[in-house]
């Protein structure tokens, strides 16, 4: 069983309409402050990601926010809380976002969070690491997702034991207390391969 220190958040640039997802975002940044718990995030204070990482700040716990050049600007990301580490591009940011954090956790967002959680399941389908990823289903809004791996399992295109990558769960307590009970590794083929997040040659898979 993990306990974790260090959580990587993938959340939207947006808030969206409701405000139960504000209420979700500000829930879960003063649950990891409870937990002391610190946050790697993509930093800027646009959308649920401000909310997030404010809280976290606020809470007296560190906030890391890892953020391409590109999206440096004020105008694009507004002001970022906490430490900040510029990266190159993108793809620099995952991999040190992946390499810095203990587990992750994806709130709703758009297709920037959806890629981000999608790669990080990938990863640790192909055994690149074993952290604990979960996906906080704030009123159902990843609902279609968790149906659409259902159906991977379902057709063959996703292992079974693979399906259980994904923790999910309604509240932010709840979903950092399944993730508290993950036993890292129990279900990759590849865990025994020599690939992992501190290796660089990640960028060639
Ligand atoms: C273009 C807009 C905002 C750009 N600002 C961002 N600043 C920092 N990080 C960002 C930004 N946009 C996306 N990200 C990363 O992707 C995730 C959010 O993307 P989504 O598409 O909003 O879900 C987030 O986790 C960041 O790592 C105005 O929309």
């Amino acid at each position: 069983m993990g306990n974790f220190k260090k959580v990587c958040v993938f959340c939207g640039s947006n808030s969206g309409y409701k405000k139960i997802f504000s209420d979700a975002a500000l829930d879960l940044g003063r649950e990891l402050v409870n937990k002391k718990m610190d946050l790697i995030y993509g930093g800027g204070s646009v959308g649920l990601m401000g909310l997030v990482s404010q809280t976290v700040y606020d809470g007296g716990c560190n906030v890391l926010g890892i953020i391409p050049t590109a999206l440096v600007p004020i105008e694009i990301s507004g002001h970022a809380i906490g430490d900040v580490l510029t990266v190159s591009d993108m793809h620099e940011r995952k991999a040190e976002m992946a390499r810095r954090a203990d587990a992750f956790i994806a709130l709703p967002g758009g297709y920037g969070t959806m890629e981000e959680l999608l790669e990080i399941i990938s990863w640790s389908q192909l055994g690149i690491h074993c952290k604990p990823v979960g996906l906080l289903n704030t009123d159902g809004y990843y609902d279609s997702l968790l149906g659409l791996f259902d159906k991977g399992v379902e057709e063959g295109f996703i292992r079974h034991s693979a399906r259980n990558i994904v923790i999910s769960a309604k509240t932010a307590l709840e979903l950092i207390e399944k993730m508290e009970a993950y036993a890292p590794c129990h279900n990759q083929v590849a865990s025994s391969r020599s690939w992992n997040v501190e290796d660089p040659g990640i960028a060639n898979l």
